[in-house]
């Protein structure tokens, strides 16, 4: 969801031309909110996604803005553009991901085990798993090098630049820069840059709980929690309203935003018309635009927006 050549959101509205997500903000750039244009020009900076993991993805880095500016103009062929790519992904079911170095003594077991020390507690089934998805691939045994995260619903990690991390299993909401500079370590048959990862890494080991991203509750409104990364490209908020609320106001925020309905049925009225908020649906909001919704109140209803809070 969002405006990446690689996969443009089309407008599914009749009565919205043009139907490109890119195209239509290009004619009303007013939607993107004035911080928002200042900074980014007439561009959605985020990018929204919904993963559904079920083979690992590949192990990798994202370079900072420098070095995607330098991969982009040198290597047009990997790094197909010149933008950074923090992202954040937050777990909509249980969820196995790697994130950033383990702490030296954690490393150190595992070469103890590998030389015939004990054997429990050696992820001996993790491995089998990505051995049997990924045969032969070396990129098995980052498990024994990198965090391995287990979050519950609700809970997040963010991948600044260079943070070597892995998404290996579940369904996570998950919003990034607008961007595809990905440098790959493993676990994949696509490109692998070793050189550039060796230089670019963030080596410095970490427990894994320093690796869950914390949100906030918002003080204005008690069904919202902000998820806002150290980067001014995207902030998420989820929004959980429950069960036998009848209505309920997205507020304006003074950017554009995306919102995707997880669970709940409602009723929007924006322009005068009535759109259906249900499972699967996906709103573009403008900056500064409030929708106001009328709640089926049989079960709790789960949103999430991506937004850009300058
Ligand atoms: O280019 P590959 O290796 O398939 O990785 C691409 C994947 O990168 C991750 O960082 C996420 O942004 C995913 O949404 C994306 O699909």
């Amino acid at each position: 969801m969002g405006t990446h050549p690689k996969g443009e959101a089309e407008i599914a509205d009749d009565h919205i031309r043009p139907s490109k997500l890119s195209h239509w903000i290009l004619d009303n750039a007013q939607c993107l909110g004035e911080c928002v244009h200042a900074r980014f020009g007439a561009k959605l900076p985020f990018l929204f996604k919904v993963l559904s993991v079920n083979q690992s993805l590949s192990i990798q880095a994202h370079p900072n803005k420098a070095n995607a500016e330098y991969l982009h103009a040198h290597h047009p062929e990997h790094y197909p553009d010149a933008n950074h790519k923090p992202e954040m992904a937050i777990a909509l079911t249980p969820f196995l991901g790697l994130c950033g170095f383990r702490p030296l003594c954690e490393i150190l077991d595992f070469l103890d085990v590998a030389s015939g020390g004990d054997v429990s507690g050696s992820n001996g089934h993790l491995l089998l798993k990505l051995h049997k998805q990924f045969p032969g691939d070396v990129g098995c045994f980052v498990i024994y090098f990198l965090n391995v995260l287990q979050l519950q619903p609700g809970d997040a990690m963010f991948l600044g630049a260079n943070e070597p991390h892995a998404y290996l299993y579940g369904d996570c909401i998950e919003c990034m820069a607008c961007s595809d500079n990905t440098v790959r370590a493993g676990l994949t048959s696509k490109f692998i840059d070793v050189p550039t990862l060796c230089t670019m890494l963030n080596y410095t080991p970490a427990p894994p709980e320093s690796k869950v991203f914390c949100s906030r509750f918002d003080p204005d409104d008690p069904f919202a929690k902000i998820y806002d990364p150290p980067v001014p490209d995207f902030t998420v908020i989820c929004l959980q309203i429950p069960a036998g609320t009848l209505s309920y106001t997205i507020a304006a925020v003074n950017s554009a935003s995306i919102i995707i309905t997880i669970r709940g049925v409602a009723i929007g009225i924006t322009e005068g018309r009535p759109l259906e908020f249900k499972r699967g649906k996906v709103m573009f909001i403008s900056a500064g635009k409030s929708v106001a919704l009328s709640i089926e109140p049989k079960a709790d209803m789960l949103m999430f927006r991506a937004c850009c809070l300058l």
